[in-house]
């Protein structure tokens, strides 16, 4: 009987064609399928299976397929527009959805050139006419582009691109963009125009390069094309569904447009009989499908962008362009990995521990609270964006405590679920100097009482009165504190509640506090070596410098014990461990 072998390599589903430049980076560590041709609900039943989806253009990635799509993590663009992408939906399922926003500019403002200039000079008529072996030069005069006024709509980057060739020719540059950067525009010489009328009316040939949203769906209608001037030409390598095609066939028929170069239309491949087919049909209309991006140079370029920012993601880094959550810098990005592990390691340990204690009493308590203060100190405190190191706090605090099938917490969506399950957490940054401390940076996590705040009191206040010092373990109304610190790219936890002492968060770790007498030790390690339980490291974390004073008056000092062992430790040994006299509650985590 053949044994049926299952890939454990990540899947990446293609299901279009994207160049092999990029696909090169992806083989050897995850499973690529390139499957081209599926029809949506072939897609839809396969989906469930992978990690990664990689399209250009033409795959419509809908809530339907997202719902279905039980690992995805990533859906990459091999190019620049979204519009076939719900990124909504993704952002709901926390899925991160990446493109390439520069990788097909050039492309793009070089075909719309070849577009204008063809539509000037009537190249697809004369080729055509030519091929059919006529001989009609008189019918195909053209124009020239040089001293004619190019009206671009979009002065983004593939507008002002096409801006910067165009001025080569000596054309005059005017622009409709409420949103243009003005110093871009001026250095490209373009005369940026305060109204879209004021563009049409001016304008020899009209470019549009704006991505199509609801102000720019249907922006050329009828009423715009009766403003411009016979003789203008129209281009568009940016959507379809910015024109009106039919108005735009009803023109060029009655000659109020001269002619138009069209590379995108309003369905892709356009039906028959539609007003895309007439449009395509029309003798004055030069015509090409979607063929913007389409260069070797363009598909190289997106397709390694995109497959690197799968690896990142597939690996738990951060992607550099990611359409549905903020861009992180590289260097931003290498200050802050480490940090993003020690923030996930303090929220899994807080709700660890604080889920699952057991008190000398015998009873589980579970004191996890809802609303955290994280604050930033040092260098941390300078970061433009803490947005990864709150979604790994969200991940720590609720992985543990969550059903992770189908859902990841990641920088898109970690914000959301917090608040589904009613977690406030207020971000701090604090600059004082830490030139003193063994790191530059130092985190603190304060989980707040349940109290007012404008009444919060700091729980090191609290602790120096005797009362306070009978139960280490903070009271309902205070905070719960844990700390941490990355010291050579290694995450520390240097104080948990009122006691201070550096340990790794990782692996298993069984948290006893105890009273500091003499034999605690001893006891522990033998009741583990009973149970098969290998300790691994063991750290005697004292009370906090700043608390200890007064405590050991009333009842000895306290300390907490950290150690680090082998394997899980079973709630029968944990509740052996607590009956013993001086041992006040234990945790077990595993980080
Ligand atoms: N045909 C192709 O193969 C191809 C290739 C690349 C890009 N594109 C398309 O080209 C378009 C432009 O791409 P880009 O990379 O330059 O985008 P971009 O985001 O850099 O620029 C778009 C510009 O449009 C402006 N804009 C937005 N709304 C506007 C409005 N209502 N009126 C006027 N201006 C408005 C923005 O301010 C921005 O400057 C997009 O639609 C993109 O999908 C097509
Ligand atoms: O948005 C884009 O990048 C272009 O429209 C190119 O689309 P394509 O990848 O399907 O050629």
């Amino acid at each position: 009987m053949a044994i049926p072998v299952h890939s454990q390599k990540p899947k990446i589903l293609i299901p279009e064609k994207v160049s092999p430049d990029g696909l090169a980076l992806l083989q050897g560590q995850f499973e690529v399928d390139e499957k081209k041709g599926l029809s949506a609900d072939e897609l839809k039943s396969i989906i469930g299976d992978y990690e990664a989806l990689i399209v250009r253009s033409e795959t419509k990635v809908t809530a339907d397929l997202l719902n279905a799509a039980r690992k995805l993590k990533v859906v990459a663009r091999a190019g620049v527009g979204v519009d076939n992408v719900d990124v909504e939906s993704a952002t709901k399922h926390g899925i991160i959805v990446v493109n390439s926003p520069s990788g097909n500019i050039n492309a793009a403002a070089e075909h719309t050139i070849a577009l204008m200039m063809s539509v000037a000079r009537n190249i697809g008529d004369a080729s055509s006419s030519i091929k059919n072996g006529k001989w009609e030069r008189s019918r195909l005069v053209g124009v020239e582009a040089k001293g004619k006024t190019l009206g671009i709509i979009g002065l983004g980057k593939v507008g002002l691109t096409v801006a910067r060739i165009a001025n080569g020719f000596g054309m005059r540059l005017i622009a409709y963009d409420p949103y243009a950067n003005k110093n871009l525009a001026a250095a490209a010489s373009v005369t940026l125009k305060g109204s879209l009328a004021e563009i049409l009316k001016d304008a020899d040939f009209l470019t549009l390069h704006t991505p199509l949203i609801a102000s720019t769906k249907g922006m050329i209608g009828a009423t715009e094309l009766a403003t411009m001037k016979p003789t203008a030409r129209i281009l568009n390598v940016a959507r379809g569904g910015m024109i009106d095609e039919t108005a735009l066939v009803e023109a060029l028929d009655a000659g109020t447009i001269a002619g138009a170069g069209i590379d995108v239309f309003t369905s892709e491949p356009p039906q028959s009989d539609s007003s895309a087919s007439r449009l395509i049909a029309h003798p004055k209309v030069v015509a090409t499908p979607h063929l913007g991006a389409s260069t070797k140079e363009a598909q190289e370029n997106v397709s390694i962008d995109v497959c690197e920012q799968v690896v990142s993601i597939l690996s738990g880094e951060l992607p550099r362009s990611a359409v549905n959550a903020p861009i992180i810098l590289p260097e931003e990005f290498r200050t802050l990995q480490p940090f993003v592990t020690l923030l996930e390691k303090m929220g899994s340990l807080y709700t660890q521990h604080y889920s699952t204690h057991l008190t000398a009493s015998g009873a589980a308590s579970k004191s996890f609270r809802t609303t955290f203060d994280i604050t930033y100190e040092g260098a941390l405190a300078n970061l433009n964006t803490t947005k990864p190191l709150f979604a790994a706090l969200v991940k720590g605090l609720l992985t543990p405590i969550t059903s992770t099938d189908g859902l990841n917490i990641n920088i898109v969506n970690a914000e959301l679920l917090a608040k589904e399950r009613g977690i406030l957490i207020n971000e701090q940054r604090s600059r004082e100097n830490v030139e003193d401390k063994p790191y530059s940076s130092f985190v603190t996590l304060r989980a707040r009482a349940s109290r007012s705040p404008s009444h919060a009191r700091s729980d090191l206040s609290r602790s120096n009165s005797p009362s306070a010092a009978r139960s280490l373990r903070p009271q309902e109304d205070e905070d719960q504190v844990i700390q941490g610190f990355v010291s050579g790219n290694k995450p520390f936890i240097s104080r948990l509640d009122r006691f201070k002492g550096e340990f790794v968060p990782r692996g298993t770790l069984l948290i006893a506090r105890n009273y500091d007498s003499c034999g605690k030790i001893g006891f522990v390690g033998s009741l583990l070596g009973k149970a098969g339980v290998n300790i691994k490291f063991m750290n005697v974390a004292p009370l906090h410098e700043d608390i200890d004073e007064g405590v050991a008056d009333v009842e000895g000092s306290e300390a907490l014990m950290i150690l680090g062992v082998d394997r899980p430790v079973g709630e029968d040994v944990v509740k052996k461990l607590i009956s013993e006299e001086g041992v006040l509650e234990a945790s077990v985590v595993t980080l």
